[in-house]
């Protein structure tokens, strides 16, 4: 190990993608080969026994990265000197309830997350947002954590990306990596929009090489409907893809995307694309010395403009609804 270890905390570590993501974590898939590792689980109390479990299975592994593991019901404790923090743990939607409930009933999460990370995270702490509903709950935690830069918070569409991705190389019969500038707009729903305009194959709009009923009949609902067909499919929703995304989310941030191409993630928005500013929203991003930017100057024709504008309607609508719940 050549240097001191970075604290990384997982909230909802006992769930199905924080069994997927600690591992990967540990075994220094995530900050790399040469950064050990200090690991903070945070569960609810009824989680604390399985995660627990998971650790006892950490510490068998005997990973070399691996330097220490806290396991705690309490948010001070957990990002207390936090470097990275995934925000995994999330009230999922239950019978009946509305989209209202869902906001209020994670405001009660992620407001008190949020003020733990500012009470006693790290200076360089770096925090992604994968419980849903995810770019709003970014919002919620990052409004209040208000001595963190709001640009060290971001949310998940990384999956979205790589979803898209693998229809695109499927569609044109070329393996993943020969598909580069696939964008996701908009919220992590069903109304992104994954855009095929600026996506490249072979030096070549994917858009041009693919026909229209495809993109808009075939390969827009295959992506934002995956989600919904892998919880009908499994029984449980995605896992392992996710948890596989938040590695790769943070891995980029940190170490900085391949140059000459971009990925997707939802940072605040800065007003580009005409997307209102301090929305988490997803955008095509790149990574450099830690940091996010937006990629800038892509044409927008009127096709994209309306989808862009649909996802992102959804989370002013989202926004404006937590305000009203007096959480932002
Ligand atoms: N952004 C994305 O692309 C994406 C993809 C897949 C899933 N998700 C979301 O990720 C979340 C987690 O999914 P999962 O399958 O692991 O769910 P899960 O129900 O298996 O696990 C969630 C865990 O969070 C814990 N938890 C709940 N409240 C907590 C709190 N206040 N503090 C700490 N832990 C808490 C629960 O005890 C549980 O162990 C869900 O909201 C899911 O919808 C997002
Ligand atoms: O779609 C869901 O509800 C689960 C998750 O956000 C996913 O995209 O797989």
């Amino acid at each position: 190990m050549s240097q001191a270890p970075v604290k990384v905390t997982v909230t909802g570590a006992a769930g199905q993608i924080g069994y997927a993501l600690l591992f990967r974590i540990a075994s220094g898939q995530m900050l790399g080969p040469d950064t050990p590792v200090a690991l903070s689980m945070l569960e609810i109390p009824q989680g604390l026994k399985a995660a627990e479990g998971t650790a006892m299975e950490l510490q068998d592994c005997a990973f070399p990265l691996l330097d220490s593991i806290q396991i705690t019901d309490d948010a001070t404790q957990a990002f207390d000197g936090t470097s990275v923090a995934l925000l995994v743990g999330a009230r999922p939607r239950g019978p009946g309830m509305e989209r209202g409930d869902l906001l209020s009933a994670n405001g009660g999460i992620f407001k008190p997350q949020g003020q733990a990370l500012n009470a006693g995270a790290a200076d360089d702490v770096r925090v992604l947002v994968v419980g849903n509903p995810a770019n709003t709950n970014a919002l919620i935690a990052s409004s209040f954590a208000p001595d963190i830069p709001t640009t060290r918070f971001s949310a998940m569409t990384r999956l979205d990306h790589f979803r898209a991705v693998g229809q695109v190389a499927e569609k044109l019969g070329v393996p993943v990596s020969d598909v580069h500038k696939i964008t996701i707009w908009g919220n992590h729903s069903a109304t992104q929009y994954p855009d095929l305009f600026h996506a490249e194959v072979g030096g070549r709009s994917v858009a041009d090489q693919v026909e229209q009923e495809w993109l808009e009949g075939t390969f827009i609902p295959t992506v934002a409907k995956r989600g919904a067909a892998i919880i009908d499919a499994r029984g449980a929703s995605s896992a392992a893809s996710a948890a596989n995304a938040a590695i790769m989310h943070v891995n980029t941030w940190v170490h900085g995307t391949p140059e000459g191409d971009w990925t997707s993630a939802a940072v605040p928005s800065d007003g580009s694309y005409g997307v209102p500013e301090g929305i988490f929203s997803s955008f095509p991003v790149t990574a450099s010395g830690g940091e996010w930017s937006i990629v800038q100057g892509l044409e927008i024709d009127d096709f994209s403009r309306g989808r862009i504008d649909a996802s992102v309607k959804e989370l002013t609508e989202e926004r404006d609804a937590v305000k009203a719940l007096g959480l932002l």
